[in-house]
Parts: C-alpha cells; structure tokens; sequence
C-alpha cells in the first residue's frame, strides 16, 4: 500500500521510493537480480536498492514490486485453481519472448515490452485474490490461453487484460504499461502494431509450456515468419537465446524452469508437420474440388431433367407450361397474339401392341427429330406427355400457324419414323390449333385445353387432319 501511495504521489523520487522497498530484503534481492540481469546489463553491478531501482526506473520497479506482492498473497492463500506457477512461467518466457523480438525487429522500446509481457497476465493474480472461485472451473494452465479469456469473459464480461490495465493504472504505472496490458491480448490482427510483439509473446509461451510443443509450434511459425519477416534460421536463433535466458530469469523469480527442449529439433518438427498439414489442406481442397465439380454435374444434369424430355432431348411438359405462360402474358401486356398446336400421334397403343414398346420409342424419338426441324426462335416446342407434342408460336398469325400445321403433317407423311422386316413405318398425327389474337382466353391453361379440343375435333372427324379450335363458334368450329 505504501509504494502504491508513494507511486501516486508526483512528486516521489526514486530515492523515496527505495528507501521504502529495501525494508523488504526479500524483494530488494530481486530488483538488484534483475538489475543486474542480462536486461538490464551495465558494465557494473548495482549494489544497493537505490541503484536497482535507478537503474530499473520506476515502471519495472512499480511492477516487479506489485507483481511479488500479488504472488506472494496468491500462492500464500493457496485457494483456487489458479496454477500460480504456471501464470509466472507464461510470464517469464513472454518477457524473454517479447524482448528479444522486439530486438529482433528494431524496436526502440524493447524493455518496456519486457514489461508489458511480464505483467501481461497480473489480473489473473488480482481476479484470483477477489474472487478465489473464478479459477476453479477455467483451466488456467491451458495450452490455450484463449481458453482462459473465454472462461473469464463468459463469467465476467470481461478478461484479466482489462483488470491488469485497471489495476496497473491505479498503481500508477505509465499510460504505456496500462495501455500495452490492456491490449496484450488481442489477436495479430486486430491487435495495434506498437504491441505485436507482446501479443505474439504471448503465443509463443503457450506453445514452449504445452507438452508437445512441436504441435502449436507448427501453427505458430508461419504467423511468426510472416509478421516480423524473420527466416527460420533466425527464428531459431530466437528461441535458443531464450533457452539460454530463461534460467536465470526463473532463478530470479524463484520459479521452476520449465521443461526445455531443442529449438532446432523443434522448429524442423514443426515444419514437417506443417508440411504434413498443407498436404492434407491440398488434399482436401482437391476432394472439395471434385465433390464441387460433382455438385456442379448433378445440378446441370437436374437443370436439364427439370428442362428436358429424356427420351427425346425436347422441352418437357413443366417447361413447355412454364414458356406458354410466360408468352401468354407477355401476349396480354402486349397486345399481341399466340398461337398453340397440340400434335397427338394416331393409334399409337396398336403401334405399341403391335410392334412393342422399344419400336414406339423409336417412333417417338424420330417424329421428335421432324418437330426439332420446325423450331427456331419464333416457333418453340416440345413433348406434352405420351405422343402427345406441343408448339407455342409467338405472335403468329392463325396462317402461319396452319402452315406450320400442315408443314408438319406433310414432313410425317414423307417420313417413315422406323422400319419393321425393311418395311417402313408410316404415322399419322391429329393436329389441334387454338389461337389468341383478342384475349379471347383467361389463361395459358385456357388456350392448351382449346388447342387439345382441336385434337380430339381432328380425331373425331377421322384422324391425320387438322382442326382449328374456335372456343367462340357454337360446336368449336
Ligand atoms: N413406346 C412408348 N409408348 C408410349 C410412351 N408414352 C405413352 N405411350 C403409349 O402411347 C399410347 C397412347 O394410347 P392412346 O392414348 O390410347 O392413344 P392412341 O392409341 O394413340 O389412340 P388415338 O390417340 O385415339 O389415336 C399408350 O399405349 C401408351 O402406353 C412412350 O414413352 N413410349
């Protein structure tokens, strides 16, 4: 509370200040340590409070102090499942981590970063002493850190960054310290620029304390080449300094050096997993690929079966609908006419008894051929059902639509649709014509069932003839 109370007032000298810290041996060893340290290197050593803290300034010393007296009451108390040891490891190997890229790529605030890193998670110890309970449940110890600010938000609204700025604020600590821990914990890419290397720090501790680092190595190196521009040979020699750093650094905070490993061996694990995890993205973007292109058959081939006649490759009757629709008020708004010839093959069934069903396709698929050498882009058609054929003529007159009529009788009568023992094979056709020239109709339905009542007209007069369908004269005629 006193350096606290000390660190407010503005007008306290560093002398003040160690003049209070030094009545605490414990942590006065600790500040000339870190003075002392390779982080701090001085051609000669610092060897009382005063000089530590001089040389600290006031910021490292305000955190080192606060920071001891946080994990000295979280690991005195013993409460919840806060793995306090855990937490300083995470903090030690980000400060190296932090540091050392900030070197590593230019940056005039590398001790600061330092500091940053190393308080980054101080709101998990403060969380901790205010609510013991919180940690119970939340894996504090996580390969993922992520893990713990999810838990903490979910429980809170908020995460241990924002309680460490707060309280590295009401401590007294620099704009820059509250600033960098508040934001310690967004993501590369959303995180601000000044702060990456605390962020990626960050990452990096998770990765070194998992138990098979390799693993989030492998996810780690590519954002870590790419954001700071390093190769990996640097990368490597990146983390062996820090292998070599650390110890004394958790000599000096009294913690257990985390387990080590060689940074080489590492960084080659972790590149041929990812060699192994961008062979399978490959694979499973070329099985996307070809489930895609599988897809993009089977819809062509549905758009056509929604479209087209199997056997005959014309419009089927939903299509041939869909089209009369369309014209048929296309042929309203416009004041235009539209005419429909219904075509029914004669005695198709005794063809079909007589010669079998695989001849009647045939049929089929050759009378098909004859209607095809009809159509163009004003004379549209296609097969009803059955043998049953339909034409929708747009704006055609009732004579163009008779001389298609006849056109198509004549073609059927100089056409043999199949051959039986060299004999061929002659069909007729009941044709029906219903035409719309006054919106005489209600509706495309309307005009069908007139062209069809022309069919049956034809039928009932003898077949292999035409009948034009008059929906107002008395007998259609
Ligand atoms: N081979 C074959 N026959 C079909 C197909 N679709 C319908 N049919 C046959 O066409 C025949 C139509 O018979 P009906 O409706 O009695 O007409 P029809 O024998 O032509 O007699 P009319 O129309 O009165 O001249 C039926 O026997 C159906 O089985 C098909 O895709 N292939």
């Amino acid at each position: 509370m006193q350096v606290i109370a000390l660190a407010r007032m503005p007008e306290t000298s560093l002398h003040d200040l160690a003049r209070y810290l030094e009545r605490d041996p414990a942590l006065t060893t600790r500040l000339l340590s870190l003075a002392n340290s390779v982080f701090h290197s001085h051609t000669q050593a610092a060897e009382n409070c005063r000089e530590a803290v001089s040389r600290l300034g006031i910021d490292a010393t305000l955190s080192v102090a606060l920071g001891f007296g946080l994990a000295r009451q979280c690991t005195r108390g013993g409460m919840s499942g806060l793995n306090v040891e855990h937490l300083w490891q995470r903090a030690l190997v980000s400060a190296l981590a932090s540091h050392r890229l900030a070197m590593q790529v230019g940056h005039a605030e590398a001790g600061s970063l330092f500091t940053i890193a190393l308080l980054q998670d101080i709101g998990m110890l403060a969380l901790d002493v205010v609510a013991p309970e919180l940690y119970g449940d939340i894996p504090t110890d996580a390969d993922d850190h992520a893990i713990v600010i999810e838990g903490e938000r979910q429980r809170l609204g908020c995460d241990h960054a924002l309680v460490g700025a707060w309280l590295a604020g009401q401590w007294g600590l620099s704009e820059r310290l509250v600033d960098g821990i508040a934001n310690s914990h967004a993501t590369l890419e959303e995180g601000h620029a000044e702060y990456h290397c605390v962020i990626a720090s960050s990452l990096i501790a998770d990765a070194w304390l998992s138990d098979n680092p390799a693993i989030p190595f492998a996810d780690l190196v590519p954002t870590l080449l790419h954001h700071f521009n390093l190769d990996t040979a640097e990368l490597s020699t990146l983390i062996a300094t820090l292998q070599d750093e650390l110890p004394s650094l958790t000599q000096l905070f009294e913690i257990t050096q985390p387990p080590g490993f060689d940074a080489q061996q590492i960084l080659l694990e972790a590149k041929r997993l990812l060699h192994t995890q961008n062979q399978r993205l490959s694979e499973t973007l070329l099985k996307q690929h070809q489930e895609l292109e599988y897809l993009r058959n089977r819809h062509e081939l549905l758009d056509y079966r929604i479209r087209f006649d199997t056997l005959t490759g014309l419009y089927n009757r939903a299509y041939l609908e869909e089209l009369l629709n369309k014209h048929f008020l296309l042929a309203k708004r416009t004041h235009t006419s539209l005419a429909v010839i219904f075509i029914d093959l004669d005695h198709f069934k005794q063809l079909n008894d007589r010669y079998g069903h695989r001849l009647g396709d045939e049929v089929l698929e050759n009378f098909a051929g004859l209607l095809r050498g009809l159509l163009n882009e004003n004379v549209l058609g296609g097969r009803y059902g059955g043998e049953e054929f339909l034409l929708i003529l747009p704006a055609a007159s009732t004579s163009l639509a008779k001389h298609i009529a006849e056109t198509m009788s004549q073609r059927l009568a100089e056409t043999s649709l199949a051959q039986v023992d060299g004999e061929p094979i002659h069909v007729t056709a009941s044709i029906g014509i219903a035409h719309m020239s006054k919106n005489e109709f209600e509706n495309a339905h309307d005009l069908i069932h007139s062209a069809d009542q022309g069919m049956y007209l034809a039928k009932r007069q003898g077949r292999a003839r035409i009948s034009h369908f008059d929906p107002t004269a008395e007998n259609g005629q």
